[in-house]
Order: C-alpha cells, then sequence, then structure tokens
C-alpha cells in the first residue's frame, strides 16, 4: 500500500525503507516529538519530502493530485477543525470538499450513533466539548468511507473515554470494511492491543518494526 524508500524531511525523518500493509492496522509508536505526526502528514501530502520516494498502490505520490490521493487516504488530526454551522454541516463538509454524492439524515444519525454522538443534527457544532467535537470529526471522515485512515493520536487535554472510542470505533469500522488504518500513539498498550504491526520511531528513524500476533 504504502512503500517508502529513503525518505528524508527535513533534519526530523529519516526512513531508509517502510513497507505499510493494505487492509491492515498498523500502529506507529513513538515519544512525543519523535516524527509520528510528520510520518503521518508526509502519507497524505500534506508536506513532502526532500529526499527519498513514497509509493502509494505502486504510484509515486508526486504523481497523484493532492485531492485525489486526499479522498483515498485521509487523516483524523490530533485537534480536528470544526466549522462555525451544526452538526449536520460538520459532517456533510467533508463529502462536498470531496465532491463526493451527499448522504439523507437517516444515515447521518446512524454515524452519529456509531461515534456515540448524542446531539441533534440541528445543534451548534461550535458548542461541543473538546471530546464530542473529535467524535463528530470521526463520523466525518467515516463517512468520507476512503481506502486509508491515518488517525494521530487525540489531543492528551481529551479524556480517556473519548480516545477509546475513537480507537474502538475505528478499528472496528476498518476491520470490518478491510480499510487501512494507520494510527499514530505513544502507548505500547494501545499499539498491542489493537494492531496487526507496530513501527516504532525514536528521534525520526525507525527503530522497530513488529507483526503481531
Ligand atoms: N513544520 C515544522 N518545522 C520545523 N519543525 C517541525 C515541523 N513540524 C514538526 N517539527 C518538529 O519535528 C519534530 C517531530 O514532530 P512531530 O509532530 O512529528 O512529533 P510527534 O512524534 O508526532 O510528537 P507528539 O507525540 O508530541 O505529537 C518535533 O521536534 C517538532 O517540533
Amino acid at each position: 500500500m504504502f512503500e517508502l524508500k529513503h525518505v528524508t524531511y527535513r533534519n526530523i525523518l529519516d526512513i531508509p525503507e517502510l513497507r505499510l500493509e493494505k487492509g491492515k492496522i498498523t500502529s506507529i509508536l513513538g515519544e512525543s516529538g519523535s516524527g509520528k505526526t510528520t510520518l503521518l502528514r508526509l502519507l497524505n501530502k500534506m508536506i513532502s519530502c526532500n529526499s527519498g520516494e513514497i509509493r502509494y498502490d505502486d504510484q509515486p505520490l508526486q504523481n497523484i493530485p493532492s485531492i485525489e490521493l486526499r479522498s483515498n487516504v485521509v487523516m483524523l488530526p490530533q485537534q480536528p477543525v470544526i466549522f462555525s454551522g451544526t452538526v449536520r454541516d460538520n459532517l456533510l463538509i467533508g463529502l462536498k470538499f470531496a465532491r463526493k454524492d451527499l448522504v439523507d439524515d437517516d444515515t447521518l444519525g446512524q454515524i452519529l450513533q456509531m461515534v456515540h454522538l448524542n446531539k441533534g443534527l440541528e445543534e451548534d457544532g461550535d458548542k461541543l466539548s473538546g471530546g464530542e467535537k473529535q467524535r463528530l470529526a470521526l463520523g466525518r471522515v467515516i463517512l468520507l468511507d476512503p481506502e486509508v485512515y491515518l488517525l494521530d493520536e487525540p489531543s492528551s487535554a481529551l479524556d480517556e473515554e473519548t480516545e477509546k472510542i475513537i480507537i474502538e470505533e475505528l478499528v472496528a469500522h476498518s476491520r470490518k470494511n478491510h480499510k487501512t488504518l494507520i494510527m499514530v500513539t505513544h502507548s505500547r498498550g494501545i499499539a498491542e492491543k489493537y494492531s496487526d504491526a507496530i513501527v516504532r520511531i525514536h528521534d525520526g528513524k525507525i527503530v522497530e518494526r513488529e507483526d503481531v500476533d
């Protein structure tokens, strides 16, 4: 799915070789500042490597238009953006940006249930708590139905319950629908519990790659 060869980014990342498998759940494990978020940002072309090559489904990223790539590879950032407008607007905006077909309120209601967000579609997105905003953003990316989810560890400001919901829902959804999930965490426990493979980064270098039984 993703193949990196001789990739460097500033003095932050230096990755001679890395493969991230299709249909699998991979955790990127490492301490704060080790380069985990930077790696995710390289994968959906928010930033570009300074040297080396990243391929997605055998195509170099520089040959794939950013909009096309980001409709297949969707990132849920640490602190997602919530737009002013209703819960409905915030769910649909991803589909609008991606120029995908919109969905009806019944489908939106099912998504809200899936992400454990007990709010009406007419409610104001701005007024939600941090954890609720994170779950709303999760609903937005699930609606996009991409091939790959990139999950950056939810902000440490969030409650553990929200973090658990987000990881467990995305893991269950990815397994059921044969999606690829690449998630960043600093917790070995989370990585071992949920993933098929663990990639450990230390100071911008990959120091371990293991398959989990
Ligand atoms: N655009 C940038 N310009 C300069 N330095 C940057 C930039 N982005 C990140 N860095 C630095 O690169 C290093 C890695 O950052 P990154 O956000 O990838 O780490 P992380 O492992 O995700 O950390 P955390 O777990 O705290 O989120 C940090 O030292 C950070 O300050």
